[in-house]
């Protein structure tokens, strides 16, 4: 398999490096805007090329990651699945807009490109999984983060809200995650994974908590339906080269790749 990462971050540098050691990975395609970064990745490599846009390798290519931003995946998503190309999505809430998601599922259905949304900084999406094939009354998550994870985020900022100077734990945000995910581009993507799988984007309930005090980047899924109910919180670790990304979710995505690579479904 030859697979193209594109984003070599805190996600993808580390992904790039467990596929280098995975037998059935041959050749690892390394696309990042800021090219250095992506020619940095590679000298730690066997298996790494450095390429300068995703369409010059798609058709060596057997899979697409995307490990940069909601920008980045929206502007691949219908292009690698025209292509008929399967493609991994980290930027979840690039899938927020209904037209644009049912363009690109479509594209991929015709083209019988898959595409994989691995369960990223979240535990408990199988159990919504499951739950959702009934009646689901409520999902909620509630995502506490400290300082560092929150720092520049635009919405934030507007408010007039100085991240650093916040001392006890501060309710920053509550809605839904069609509006949560735009707001918080980097640090909510599991809230469209938790929309796509239960009750959708207009009635997913997201609570966004800023504690001063907080080490982890903890995530809380709550959910009420004819299951019964079921309540998974996570404490995550926090990448220290991306305070906003959680260790888990680059787990995750090394954890899709061995399966996908494997053919291995177990869990599902
Ligand atoms: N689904 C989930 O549970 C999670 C999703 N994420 C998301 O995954 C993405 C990657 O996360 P990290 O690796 O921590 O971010 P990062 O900021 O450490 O790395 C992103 C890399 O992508 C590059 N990049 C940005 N735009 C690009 C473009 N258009 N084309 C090519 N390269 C581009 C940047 O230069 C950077 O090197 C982010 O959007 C993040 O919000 C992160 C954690 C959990
Ligand atoms: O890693 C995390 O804790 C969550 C995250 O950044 C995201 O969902 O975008």
């Amino acid at each position: 398999m030859r697979i193209t990462i594109v984003g070599c971050g805190s996600i993808g540098s580390k992904l790039a490096k467990a596929a280098d050691e995975m037998n059935d990975v041959k050749r690892i395609y390394l696309l990042d805007i800021n090219k250095k970064v992506a020619e940095k990745v590679a000298a730690g490599l066997n298996k790494g090329i450095v390429i300068d846009s995703v369409e010059e390798e798609l058709y060596h290519s057997d899979l697409v990651i995307e490990s940069a931003s909601q920008a980045a995946a929206k502007e691949l998503l219908p292009k690698v699945a025209a292509r008929g190309v399967d493609m991994m999505i980290m930027s979840v809430g690039a899938l927020v807009d209904d037209d644009f998601r049912a363009l690109v599922f479509e594209k991929a259905k015709v083209s019988e490109a898959r595409i994989y949304i691995p369960t990223g900084a979240l535990c408990g999406v199988d159990g919504l999984r499951s739950a959702s094939v009934e009646e689901l009354d409520e999902v909620e998550l509630i995502s506490m983060k400290g300082p560092k994870s929150l720092l520049g985020v635009p919405y934030i900022e507007e408010k007039g809200i100085d991240v650093d100077k916040i001392r006890e734990r501060t309710v920053i945000y509550t809605g839904y995650a069609r509006e949560a995910v735009k707001l918080f581009p980097r640090n909510v993507n599991v809230a469209a994974t938790v929309s796509l799988l239960g009750i959708g984007f207009d009635r997913t309930k997201v609570t966004v908590v800023l504690d001063p005090d907080i080490k982890s980047n903890s995530h809380e899924l709550r959910i009420k339906g004819i299951f019964g109910e079921m309540n998974c919180h996570t404490y995550n670790v926090p990448e220290p080269d991306n305070p906003r990304t959680s260790h888990l979710a680059t787990l995750s995505a090394i954890s899709a790749l061995k399966r996908i690579v494997r053919n291995e479904w177990f869990g599902v």
